[in-house]
């Protein structure tokens, strides 16, 4: 049923830099998802977008099947057609947003009860459904309902919740094997909180289900970046070498270049885009905070390596001015410059795995992140 093809050209110690082959276009990994929440990676032309190097993004189900609706869309043309986006989209299962963003919700062995945070219906998520609205979306990689407890939970708590997403996840290969159209895929993801045993059975026993790819979930959910990065060392060893895996909601650029070195190939954030903003700016010098006054009456660029117009044709006074003054224009400049830095710094990881060189990139980024 997949026609993913995985490639991979080269290694750096755990790291891999390679290709994800999907109909609708090449991904080049290790690959950063730019968010496109609710139709749209807000403030940025899908064109835009496509010219900081992104080859893929990320479409969220929760928000999609509660506004404007997944059978709308699909009557629409799809996704790709609706918002005008014509490369790969990964589409997460909406259950994890539904335990963030809804009201009342209420977990049980067939799915997730919520009422929408938008109008207060109410709504039943199921594998079968999470599946359904994604295949009516037109989503190129699918996401498996699954269980992500909070952090901290009990032991007792995190191996429920495997053991439910394990189920979940079988439920959910059916409905993807009944319905959805070739060269789509459905990836599986593994939970485990941060006990190496419970990674462990949840990544082998979804190995035995042979999906396409792995998401790793249940991380970037409060642990702090060295217990997530300790918690992924003792997953990805049980997980196919020849098979991509998805660090979910990661991160930061420390974040990311550390995750890339354990062995992940594809990444999905709203730091860019929210951080922009937010008058929040990422460079390769570090984070940039651009309602500093500090900047007021700076006219250099936000960044003199950048290859964004938005980091390269306008002073720091200006994008002072802008966020101060709440301009629109602030966060369409900045939103774009992060996604942009974002984009390079993942074209870097790709020329540093091939050229063996991983190891001062890690350096560069912790003297400017850590
Ligand atoms: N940090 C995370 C972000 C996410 N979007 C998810 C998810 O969609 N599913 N499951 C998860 O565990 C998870 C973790």
């Amino acid at each position: 049923m997949s026609a993913l093809a995985f490639d991979i050209h080269g290694r750096d110690g755990e790291a891999r830099t390679g290709a994800l082959t999907t109909p609708r276009g090449t991904i080049r990994t290790p690959a950063f998802m730019p968010v496109g929440t609710a139709a749209s990676v807000k403030a940025m032309f899908p064109d835009t977008v496509r010219e900081t190097g992104a080859d893929i993004i990320l479409g969220n189900t929760y928000h999609l099947m509660l506004r404007p609706g997944a059978e709308r869309i699909a009557r629409l043309g799809g996704l790709h057609d609706f918002m005008n986006w014509p490369g790969p989209i990964l589409t997460d299962s909406g259950g994890f947003q539904v335990m963030s963003l809804s009201k009342l919700r209420k977990l049980s062995e067939d799915g997730v009860t919520f009422q929408s945070h938008i109008d207060g219906s109410t709504h039943l998520l199921t594998p079968e459904r999470a599946v359904e609205i994604q295949c009516l979306l037109g989503s190129d990689i699918q996401m498996q309902l699954d269980e992500c407890p909070p952090y901290p939970c009990t032991r007792e708590e995190a191996a429920s919740a495997v053991e439910l997403s394990l189920r979940w996840a079988e439920r959910s290969q059916d409905a993807f094997a009944k319905r959805a159209a070739a060269g789509h895929a459905l990836f599986g993801i593994v939970q485990g909180s941060i006990h190496p045993d419970l990674r462990e059975r949840s990544a082998r026993a979804l190995m035995e289900m042979d999906f396409p790819g792995y998401a790793i979930g249940g991380l970037a959910v409060g642990e702090g970046p060295d217990l997530m990065l300790e918690t992924l060392a003792q997953t990805t060893p049980h997980l196919p070498a020849d098979k991509p895996r998805y660090l979910m909601g990661v991160g930061t650029p420390l974040d990311i270049v550390e995750a890339v070195a354990r062995g992940v190939d594809m990444f999905d954030c709203v730091m860019p885009t929210r951080s922009g903003r937010h008058g929040q700016a990422f460079t390769w010098a570090g984070k940039v905070n651009l309602r500093n006054a500090a900047h007021a009456d700076d006219p250099g660029p936000l960044d003199p390596e950048s290859p964004c117009p938005a980091a390269r044709d306008y002073s720091r006074a200006y994008l002072h001015h802008l966020v101060k003054a709440g301009e629109y224009l602030a966060p369409m400049l900045l939103t774009w410059a992060n996604v942009a830095f974002y984009q390079d710094l993942m074209r870097a990881v790709r020329a540093a795995i091939q050229e063996g060189r991983l190891d001062e990139l890690r350096t560069r980024i912790r003297v400017a992140y850590g």
